[in-house]
């Protein structure tokens, strides 16, 4: 199997002098119903420090911060007071922390009719393991979708135990992107990721360190900003998101180098980690976009 190689990629980021916002992608996120706001909360600072131009997060809970103090760059609405056509968002990133209510239920099938990418991550995982007219919903679309599952929303998804998901890992992605037409991200040691297009490839990069609460909500906002930032600037969403789920693992590898974990390494750590590495391989890599084995070799 390949191991995931496309930093040189990340040079089609490189900012160009007279660009905006507007040209990096506008993020929306859905989750965060009560007790679970964190959740959105470090999925959008993660899209902002990997480069999304526009962070908007709709909490479903009604008790949510109206401004996050520390980052007040995001902004911060009840998802019952906004239109998300007037958002007008290049991608969604829906279930971080969003339960599995008929509320969040209803967003789930209203954002699936949508004709923008979507990043679909825990309780949209949950909610589409639940009911078969969701998953229906979810192979109609027309748009890009990408599924990022643990092994334990694998099981749920795929009906199994996490131990006969952990026994065949390229078995059950296979079947995940069977069963759903999606791109998938089977997360967890050697995180795999597929599509109906692409074999599974596996990332080499990663460490226990990551074994912590909100990691996951990270990785979502990191591929959400990619797929942003790649709208406008060739990056397509395979290949956002596979640059996003290795990007996000070198972070982690990173910080542990530096003697910042594995014990009690913390996911915000490796947002604002990744934010490093993005710029190291937007700036180095080759506009030909070649010889990947020179730039994974060359970490900053
Ligand atoms: N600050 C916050 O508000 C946070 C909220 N969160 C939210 O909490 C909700 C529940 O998500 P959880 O993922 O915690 O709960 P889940 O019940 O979905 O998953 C936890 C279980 O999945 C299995 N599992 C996960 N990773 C595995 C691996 N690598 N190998 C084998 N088994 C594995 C284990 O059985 C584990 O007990 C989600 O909505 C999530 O977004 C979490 O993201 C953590 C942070
Ligand atoms: N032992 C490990 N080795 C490598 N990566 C890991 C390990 N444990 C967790 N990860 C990574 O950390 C992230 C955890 O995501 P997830 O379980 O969804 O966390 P949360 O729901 O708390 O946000 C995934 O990207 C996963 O691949």
């Amino acid at each position: 199997m390949n191991a995931i190689n496309a930093l040189p990629l990340l040079g089609r980021l490189k900012r160009k002098p007279d660009s905006h916002k507007g040209d990096y992608g506008k993020v929306l996120i859905i989750g965060g119903a009560a007790g679970m706001v964190g959740a959105p909360l470090l999925s959008g600072q993660a899209a902002l420090h990997s480069g999304a131009g526009w962070v908007v997060i709709a909490f479903l809970s009604t008790n949510a911060p109206a401004v996050m103090q520390a980052q007040p760059e995001m902004m911060l609405r009840h998802v019952e007071t906004i239109d998300f056509g007037d958002i007008n968002p290049d991608v969604i990133a829906i279930g971080p922390g969003m339960g599995t209510s008929e509320q969040a239920k209803a967003l789930l099938a209203q954002v699936f009719l949508m004709d923008v990418p979507l990043v679909i991550d825990a309780d949209a995982l949950n909610l589409l393991a639940a009911d078969y007219a969701l998953i229906g919903l979810l192979q109609k679309r027309k748009a890009p979708s990408v599924l990022t599952p643990h092994p334990g929303e694998a099981g749920r998804l795929l009906q199994l135990s996490n131990q006969a998901i952990q026994a065949d890992r390229i078995a059950s992605i296979n079947a995940l992107v069977k069963m759903t037409k999606a791109i998938c991200v089977l997360k967890g040691s050697g995180s795999l990721v597929a599509s109906p297009e692409h074999a599974p490839e596996i990332c080499s990069a990663g460490n226990p360190g990551m074994a912590t609460a909100g990691m996951g909500d990270v990785l979502t906002g990191v591929i959400a900003a990619l797929i942003g930032q790649g709208v406008r600037n060739s990056l397509n969403v395979w290949d956002a998101t596979r640059l996003a789920v290795l990007l996000h693992a070198m972070a982690a590898d990173s910080l542990v180098n530096k003697g910042i974990g594995p014990i009690g390494l913390t996911a915000l750590e490796v947002a604002y980690e990744v934010r490093q590495l993005v710029n190291h391989y937007a700036e180095n890599a080759s506009s030909t976009d070649t010889d990947g084995l020179a730039f994974l070799l060359d970490s900053p």
